[in-house]
């Protein structure tokens, strides 16, 4: 089946790590995510005011260590003058910031868990509500990485990257202010000078960051061949190829090492530019700040201060262009999730409660002129023309050889997927013209593989009606042949199932889904029998609690054994999305030139 990962047609803009380009368009679509945040607008606006404080008692922190060099000097004056309080000022400021990066941290993640499960709420339930197409065209893993990886990241966004941009930004303009009010000159000085340097390391960051993956992508080669040489050991040996594979192997790993060693050359000059250029450029400030001093133009403890203001704004600088990353990859993130929450559902109804309130059909089908291809593959036509009427309560077998286009009937009649040419309709309604929850709960289905839910016998039964009752339950258990079987288990109905439970045989999985069938109570069946065999015991026990469940429905089965087929009505034969025949079974197996003839001598010379 043809599939295709996430927005291939209208996210162009992605780069291979799925970060957007950060543009206005982009970041007002990325906005829109904050919707989710506004219940909770009170929380998120108590935060961010603890967050302009925690930024701000942060920013004088340099200020007073400058003043506490000062007073050691005699300096300065007036409450200034006394160490002690200066240190004890220091000491409340830091005090202050834990306080207040406390209750930002605590507002944040208040909006952010709880706007963040808005968001998979809405996610999930869009998931549950799409059609079946939408399925066909992504990889189930590309999907559930939308409700984990995307929301993960825009959870990071709200809660960690939105607080480090305001608090790198702060630091950024309150430390240009406050330095520029210590000395104009020397500010002018380090800004033409340090932060030039930092956006470089960054550039040279990035560069290195990049040669990084591109090793670690060689040496993945490299394993490649390991893995699949060992695996197909055999066949190297037979051919004689070890040394072939040796040579295959050492190619690769010489084009590995190559580029490890051009990656460290760049990571060693990367890193004596960070000793040397930071540093340097540090040297440089205070080299020229020091001038300033000796001139009587800047007071000793300025110049500690600014020098501790201008770490605290490369370091900003230098963060800055990290949180632009993140932010493109939030932007990403954003961008993938609202392309889900605005795919369209299907149109069930969300009113309908339970099963019991929804009216009850007759069971009347006909199929006119019925063609179709999937979504997937437009180009193949599955059904050409199909033509059939069931009436209710009759039983009808559709047969014929695997790809003939069966199952892709049912599936039409549950609307799983809409006709591409004539109609369906059910008691002379076009089903596009139906309820679609109407429709569907009016159906039931017993299908080939039997998935159960992890949990227990009885709320699998209770899957087919949920408010059905403890009798009901019990009822249709042993109408399905299927309660002498849950009996035998020391916890009857409350034996757990799935994954961490005991596992069902096949035959009993399929009575436990005769028994969901028949708790439904549905006035149209769709019976796929199972194709691989069942012991005859079990056959047995499945066939009766069949029987059971078709009395009195509407019932088309996909037909793989004989003894379902002799019992029903008509019998459609398909090939090649056409019916081929159609007619019971006596008259069917009169044409010793017919299909469905045919098959039958080949079913019967097999078992
Ligand atoms: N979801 C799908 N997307 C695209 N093509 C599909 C899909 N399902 C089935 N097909 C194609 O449609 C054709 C009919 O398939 P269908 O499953 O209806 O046959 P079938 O008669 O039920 O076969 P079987 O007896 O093996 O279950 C096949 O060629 C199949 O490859």
């Amino acid at each position: 089946m043809a599939k295709r990962g996430f927005g291939s047609g209208n996210n162009g803009e992605q780069d291979q790590e799925g970060r957007k380009k950060i543009s206005k368009e982009s970041f007002r679509r990325g906005l829109q995510v904050f919707r989710y945040v506004l219940p909770y607008k009170v929380k998120f606006i108590i935060g961010l005011v603890f967050l302009v404080l925690s930024s701000l008692t942060f920013m004088a922190f340099p200020y007073l260590v400058g003043k506490l060099f000062d007073s050691a000097g005699g300096n300065a004056n007036g409450l200034l003058q006394d160490i002690n309080m200066i240190a004890l000022g220091l000491f409340g400021i830091i005090m202050l910031q834990g306080i207040f990066s406390f209750f930002r941290v605590f507002f944040f993640a208040q909006v952010s868990e709880n706007a963040v499960a808005d968001l998979r709420r809405d996610l999930y339930s869009k998931f549950v509500q799409l059609p079946l197409a939408f399925y066909e065209k992504r990889r189930i893993g590309e999907i559930t990485s939308r409700i984990t990886t995307d929301v993960a990241q825009v959870q990071d966004a709200m809660s960690i990257t939105l607080a480090e941009l305001f608090r790198q930004i702060t630091t950024l303009v309150v430390g240009v202010i406050v330095i520029m009010f210590m000395s104009i000159k020397l500010s002018l000085f380090m800004l033409a000078t340090f932060p030039v340097l930092v956006a470089l390391a960054l550039v040279f960051g990035r560069r290195i960051k990049t040669l990084s993956k591109k090793t670690q992508d060689e040496l993945a080669n490299t394993n490649v061949i390991v893995e699949e040489t060992l695996q197909a050991i055999n066949t190297v040996k037979a051919f004689t190829n070890e040394m072939f594979e040796v040579n295959r192997y050492k190619t690769t790993l010489s084009r590995a090492v190559k580029t490890a060693l051009t990656t460290a050359y760049f990571r060693g000059a990367f890193i004596s530019f960070i000793i040397v250029g930071l540093f340097g450029g540090i040297i440089l400030v205070i080299w020229y700040g020091v001038t300033l001093v000796a001139n009587g133009e800047l007071a000793q403890g300025d110049l500690v201060s600014f020098v501790l203001y201008t770490v605290f704004i490369g370091a900003s600088v230098g963060g800055l262009g990290d949180l632009y990353g993140k932010v493109q990859s939030a932007l990403g993130a954003t961008e993938r999730i609202l392309e889900i929450l605005q795919e369209q559902e299907e149109p069930t109804d969300k009113s309908y409660i339970s099963l019991s309130e929804i009216p009850r059909m007759e069971g009347n089908i006909a199929y006119r002129h019925v063609a179709f291809a999937y979504p997937t593959r437009p180009d193949l036509q599955v059904l050409g023309d199909i033509n059939f009427n069931v009436r209710a309560g009759e039983k009808v077998a559709l047969v014929g050889p695997s790809g003939s286009g069966k199952s892709t009937i049912i599936q039409l009649l549950m609307r799983y997927y809409d006709v591409l040419g004539g109609s369906i309709t059910v008691d002379g309604r076009d089903i596009r013209d139906l309820n679609l929850t109407m429709l569907r709960g009016n159906i039931g289905v017993v299908p080939q593989e039997v998935l159960l839910f992890g949990g227990t016998i009885r709320e699998n039964i209770a899957y087919g009606r949920p408010e059905a009752t403890a009798a009901e339950i019990e009822s249709a258990a042993r109408k399905a042949n299927a309660y002498d079987f849950i009996m035998s288990f020391p916890e009857g109905l409350e034996t757990l199932v799935g994954e961490r439970g005991i596992k069902l045989s096949g035959g009993q999985r399929q009575r436990v889904a005769i028994a969901r069938a028949i708790l439904k109570d549905p006035a149209i069946l769709i019976l796929d029998e199972a194709t691989s065999a069942l012991d005859s015991e079990s056959e047995h026990l499945v066939q009766q609690a069949m029987d059971e469940l078709m009395k009195d429905r509407t019932t088309i089965v996909i037909a793989h054994r004989l003894a379902t087929i002799r019992k029903v009505d008509k019998i459609l034969v398909i090939e090649n999305g056409e019916i081929v025949e159609e007619g019971s079974h006596e008259e069917l197996s009169l044409n010793p030139e017919g299909m469905y003839a045919n098959l039958l001598k080949l079913q019967f010379e097999l078992s």
